[in-house]
């Protein structure tokens, strides 16, 4: 809910405020370009301020609520408001929220949340969120009974003090929290057709760093469907960094695969892990990314015991970055539904078809060498180099 004439944005970031003025610069300025990409790709009128510490909005009262929306997509953002834009004076402000509490507020508790900014207006916060409480209890109290609650009211009213304009507001839109997109460096996202990879990039893409999508063709163990659910995923991520290529790698392993099958049984998983991650690896050098990031979760699966991530992590050189490892799954698919990647369908494909009767919990390094192909890895190297770039 906006306040009648909000045509602004407030817009608030977290982590950039542990950092110093120069790197805060630096990353509120791309946090600015990120929401200024996101506006553009959905068509919103808006004009990013960078003045302040943190940047404003500007837009029209008809589509603010849509920028609201694009704004708390923006990684880095912790919350957002669509705010009316007023002056300093504290008359003009407490008129606001009484005109605003005509129009908005029609029953339940209140509370006004006042901050400044500026130090130097002539009035403190509390004696602004005194009389502006008074002004906006005296413009409805011929209508019903309001009541204050500064715990837990069903309606606030925020209010912001800066520099030359106040701003006021009803709603904090929560955002993802974490740092700009492109505040760090880039990292290959394994992403198969499943529900927790494309999760785990999101959570590398909210610290930060841009992904490179690489997914790992399984030839006849994957199939249509799995490559179209890996695409989705990637085609909804990309909708979060629209200013960010988000082209997906295909690497081609069918032939990888069928080798496997044909030639191991016991950790015979273990060794696809294996091919995945060294490709993983000679793709980032090939597009100078610095990490790898999957989706695994510590004893989801028999692949992601700790003996077993333990004993294939070391095909690389490279991290292998696991932001799910302690997740629970139903956090996951909860979190999956809420950035949108989440799919309904239970398709068998992929890595489930390939896994053998018996499989390993308690691998050890040296027997898996023993069984596994001997140019598996050169086969992985060979095919992130040959690896092509496909529209998702
Ligand atoms: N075909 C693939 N292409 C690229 N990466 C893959 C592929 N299959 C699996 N991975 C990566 O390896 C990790 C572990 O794979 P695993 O088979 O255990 O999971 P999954 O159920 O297929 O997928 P998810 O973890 O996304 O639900 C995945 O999280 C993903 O990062």
């Amino acid at each position: 809910m906006h306040p009648p004439g909000a045509d602004t944005v407030l817009v608030r970031h977290g982590d950039l405020n542990t950092k110093s003025d120069t790197v805060k610069r630096y990353m509120v300025g791309i946090l600015a370009e990120n929401v200024e990409a996101l506006l553009a790709d959905r068509s919103i009128p808006g004009e990013v301020e960078r003045r302040w510490n943190r940047p404003l909005v500007h837009t029209t009262e008809d589509a603010v609520a849509d920028a609201t929306d694009a704004v708390t997509d923006a990684f880095g953002v912790v919350s957002a408001s669509p705010a009316l834009t007023v002056g300093t004076e504290k008359a003009t402000i407490v008129d606001a929220l009484a005109e605003i509490a005509r129009e908005r507020y029609d029953g339940g508790t209140f509370a006004v949340d006042a901050r400044r900014a500026n130090k130097q207006v002539p009035y403190d916060s509390e004696e602004l969120a005194r009389e502006g409480g008074t002004a906006i209890w005296e413009a409805v109290e011929d209508e019903f009974e309001p009541e204050v609650d500064l715990d837990d009211p069903d309606v606030t009213f925020g209010v912001e003090v800066r520099d030359e304009s106040a701003f006021v507001y009803l709603e904090k839109a929560p955002g993802p929290g974490g740092l700009p997109l492109g505040a760090q460096e880039p990292v290959v996202a394994l992403v198969s057709g499943g529900i927790d990879s494309p999760v785990a990039a999101y959570e590398m893409m909210k610290r930060g760093s841009p992904i490179v999508p690489a997914y790992v063709d399984l030839g006849d163990y994957g199939g249509v469907d799995h490559v179209a659910r890996a695409m989705d995923t990637v085609r909804t991520l990309s909708e979060y960094a629209p200013n960010f290529d988000m082209q997906v790698y295909e690497i081609p392993g069918g032939e990888a695969v069928d080798l496997l099958v044909a030639e191991m049984e016991q950790g015979r998983m273990l060794s696809l892990r294996r091919f995945f991650y060294r490709a993983a690896e000679t793709l980032a050098e090939r597009v100078d990314a610095h990490g790898i990031v999957t989706g695994e979760s510590v004893g989801q699966k028999s692949s992601q015991t700790v003996q077993n991530l333990g004993v294939t992590s070391r095909v690389t050189d490279l991290p292998i970055h696991r932001p799910l490892l302690t997740s629970d799954k139903q956090d996951i698919v909860a979190q999956a539904r809420e950035i949108g990647t989440y799919t309904q369908s239970t398709i068998n494909a992929g890595c489930n078809r390939v896994t053998p009767d018996r499989v390993e919990t308690n691998a050890r390094l040296e027997p898996l060498l023993e069984h596994e192909p001997d140019d598996l890895l050169e086969r992985a190297e060979e095919a992130a180099r040959n690896a092509e770039l496909v529209e998702p």
